[in-house]
């Protein structure tokens, strides 16, 4: 019954490898608990600078483990992630302020659910975290928007779209949002459970978040348990 589904919003950043995991897992179990996924594109360069935190990829211990950690959870999560050739360019230099207005201009353009936004954010998730391709120049964002299953016509219209104040707005909103919640990082899982905001941060609560909402976690592919470690 729709009134019963507990609402998780997903705040999300494509320049994060940490919130695609999150990302797959949630856009798997959304057909398996249930919940009323909303996905929430927002910016982690926002929240650095709000919350005063610092990427952990700059100290370089936890960068040469978080490399490893990542070879391992791609196996583990079967999501294919892969490192840029330079992490430091792609999530520092480059960053992704383009790509995350452009997603916020289709989910503002998309009705009736968020498939766009899901195609969308997982093509430039592929450039950036599998493929090591560009996201900030307008044919990358035209590639991936052509890869999701948009029309030339409408990405050209999305694209100017993202240029606009009131995208520009609703990011930052959406990132105020998170904000909200305690975000000092991504991704940010919000479960609202009985009225109440229970904020997660990471890929890797999925087992207390399941507690806390009622629902079950059977490893990363809900629809293979036997493939869970
Ligand atoms: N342990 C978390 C790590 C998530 C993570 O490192 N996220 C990065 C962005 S990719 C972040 O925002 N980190 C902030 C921090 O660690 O303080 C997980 O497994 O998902």
């Amino acid at each position: 019954m729709a009134s019963s589904r507990k609402v998780l919003e997903l705040f999300y950043d494509v320049v994060s490898p940490y919130s695609w995991l999150g990302f797959e897992v949630l856009c798997r179990y959304r057909h398996v608990w249930n919940i009323d996924l909303k996905l929430r594109p927002a910016f982690l360069g926002g929240v650095m600078q709000s919350s005063g935190n610092k990427p952990p990829g700059l100290v370089p211990n936890k960068f040469l483990y978080m490399t490893k950690d990542l070879e391992r959870l791609a196996q583990y999560f079967k999501v294919p992630l892969s490192s840029p050739s330079n992490p430091f360019e792609a999530m520092f230099e480059k960053g992704s302020l383009t790509a995350m207005r452009f997603v916020t201009a289709v989910a503002e353009k998309e009705t009736g659910g968020d498939a766009q936004v899901e195609k969308v954010s997982r093509e430039l998730w592929m450039r950036i975290w599998s493929k090591d391709q560009d996201i900030t120049q307008p044919a990358s964002l035209i590639e991936a928007g052509l890869k999701a299953g948009l029309s030339a016509s409408e990405i050209d219209e999305l694209l100017k779209l993202a240029q606009s104040q009131p995208i520009k707005d609703k990011l930052k909103a959406n990132t105020q949002k998170a904000m909200g919640y305690g975000a000092f990082g991504f991704p940010l899982i919000v479960c609202h459970v009985d009225g109440k905001p229970e904020a997660f941060f990471g890929s890797d609560r999925f087992e207390l978040l399941a507690h806390c909402i009622g629902e079950k976690w059977v490893g990363p592919q809900p629809n293979k348990p036997s493939a869970k470690m």
